[in-house]
């Protein structure tokens, strides 16, 4: 049970103490990407501003970035402390630091972004001196950070890799009734996504997720699940005992 897994941490699951366990007690190596949308949309709040979201995506004016990179790089120093402290020494990064994610924006969503290019050596240099990369979903393109919705970085990191992404949230899968745990799909293919999307049963910020598991795999991630943050979770996943997993 020591697979290497890319792992995306919710911000719905900030500073949870059984994750935290979870991800220092994690035999394999890790690579982890984190959200902090509660968070973001905190800060955003305490200045004034109101955030609007298209497709599970936070529109993201110029004036609201440097808000969105502080909220993100605190929720980072945070994980990586508690990480630390549990005897996994992790570093919070973003895509800045080395230039390691390099991005493109999506158009009518202000400084939004995806990922296009990810300097994955960066991460097996620190994972190969002992350190667990943390990474906060900020990339850069010729004008400066882009606002990158955490699940699509996520897949596109773990795409690179060429490991399994393990997106983990606050709900144990995708489920066939959005509000009943009991429904949870144990599995599903890029073509029973798409059925999904059509009858609407994936919605709000299970679309970003869903959409960067099917991203994951495209890119090179041999299969991709998504479940909820709990001790346990990952040796649950790989037994396949937990989560609902994507294979191409
Ligand atoms: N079909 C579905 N199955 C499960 N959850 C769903 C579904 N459709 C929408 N959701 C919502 O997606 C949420 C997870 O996305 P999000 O809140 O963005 O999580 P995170 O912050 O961990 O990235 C769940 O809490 C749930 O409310
Ligand atoms: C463009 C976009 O939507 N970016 C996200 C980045 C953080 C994130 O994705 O956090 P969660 O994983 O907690 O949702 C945002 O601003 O909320």
């Amino acid at each position: 049970m020591s697979e290497a897994l890319l792992v995306k941490v919710g911000g719905s699951l900030r500073g949870a103490e059984a994750l935290l366990s979870e991800l220092a007690a994690y035999p394999g190596p890790l690579v982890l990407v984190h959200g902090g949308g509660p968070e973001i949309g905190a800060w955003l709040k305490r200045l004034g501003y109101e955030s609007r979201f298209v497709g599970g995506l936070r529109v993201t004016p110029p004036e609201h970035l440097e808000a969105v990179e502080m909220a993100l790089y605190l929720t980072g120093k945070r994980l990586a402390e508690g990480l630390s402290r549990r005897g996994r020494k992790a570093l919070a990064l973003s895509g800045r630091d080395a230039l390691c994610l390099k991005g493109r924006a999506l158009p009518g969503l202000g400084r939004v972004g995806e990922v296009v290019g990810v300097e994955a050596g960066l991460l097996l240099d620190l994972l190969e001196k002992g350190y667990t990369p943390l990474l906060a979903p900020i990339a850069l393109d010729e004008e400066g950070p882009l606002n990158v919705n955490a699940d699509t970085a996520a897949g596109a990191v773990a795409g690179a890799l060429g490991w399994p992404a393990v997106f983990l949230t606050d709900v144990e899968g995708v489920y066939r009734d959005p509000k009943d745990p009991k429904t949870r799909l144990a599995h599903l293919t890029p073509e029973a996504v798409a059925a999904l999307k059509e009858e609407g049963v994936v919605q709000g910020g299970m679309i970003p997720k869903v959409e960067a598991a099917l991203f994951a795999l495209r890119a090179g991630a041999p299969w991709a699940a998504i479940a909820k943050g709990e001790r346990g979770v990952l040796e649950a996943v790989l037994r396949k005992e937990a989560g609902t997993r994507f294979t191409p």
